[in-house]
């Protein structure tokens, strides 16, 4: 049994549907959903903004990397296009995995580049990291600590007053 949170985020073609089917193809693994944000393009800034959301999901017969497998799955489905010149640049969906708890709910720590747990740039996420704590107002980032002291800090300021809630939109159809 593995417990999960992914990432989701869209900036191409019709984004919320694209986040949508993600959380559909994901089904009865989806145990908790956080609202959509409107963020701005991190890493990469030429391009548009983002829609970013967080899920916790769960399985009984999820291994840490079937997390990384249906991640895949859903961002080919989405038609994603990977651009080897713009590492950070923009994709109808990005789900990346963040962090895996294991049955006894300490989290799975990976340096493998294939699935490196916790996802090495979380911590400096503020479209992550807000989306999470909205679902778990406790949540710690393994390694970094609280979620809250995270979106406190000095460098995350101006990344945390640049995300729009959109209570318009929603996950479920
Ligand atoms: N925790 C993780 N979640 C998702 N992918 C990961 C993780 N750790 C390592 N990877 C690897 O990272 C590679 C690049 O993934 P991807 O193209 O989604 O990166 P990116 O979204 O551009 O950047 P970032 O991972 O910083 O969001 C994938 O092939 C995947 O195997
Ligand atoms: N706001 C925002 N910026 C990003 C995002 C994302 O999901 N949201 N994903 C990226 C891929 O690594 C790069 N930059």
């Amino acid at each position: 049994m593995t417990r999960a949170l992914l990432s989701l985020g869209s900036n191409l073609g019709d984004r919320e549907q694209h986040l949508r089917r993600a959380v559909g193809r994901l089904g009865p693994g989806v145990v908790r959903r956080s609202g959509i944000f409107e963020t701005p393009p991190w890493g990469d800034a030429d391009q548009p903004s983002y829609l970013n959301a967080v899920l916790i999901v769960a399985d009984p017969r999820a291994e840490p990397y079937d997390w990384l497998v249906r991640a895949r799955a859903a961002e080919s489905e989405a038609g994603r296009v990977r651009d080897p010149e713009r590492r950070f640049g923009p994709r109808t969906l990005d789900v990346d995995v963040i962090v895996v708890w294991d049955d006894d709910g300490r989290p799975v720590l990976s340096d493998d580049p294939e699935l490196t747990l916790p996802h090495p740039r979380a911590h400096l996420r503020a479209f992550v990291l807000r989306p999470w704590l909205d679902i778990e107002p406790a949540a710690e980032l393994p390694g970094h600590g609280p979620v809250a002291t995270l979106l406190a800090a000095p460098d995350l300021v101006d990344d945390v007053a640049g995300l729009t809630p959109r209570p318009d939109l929603a996950l479920e159809s």
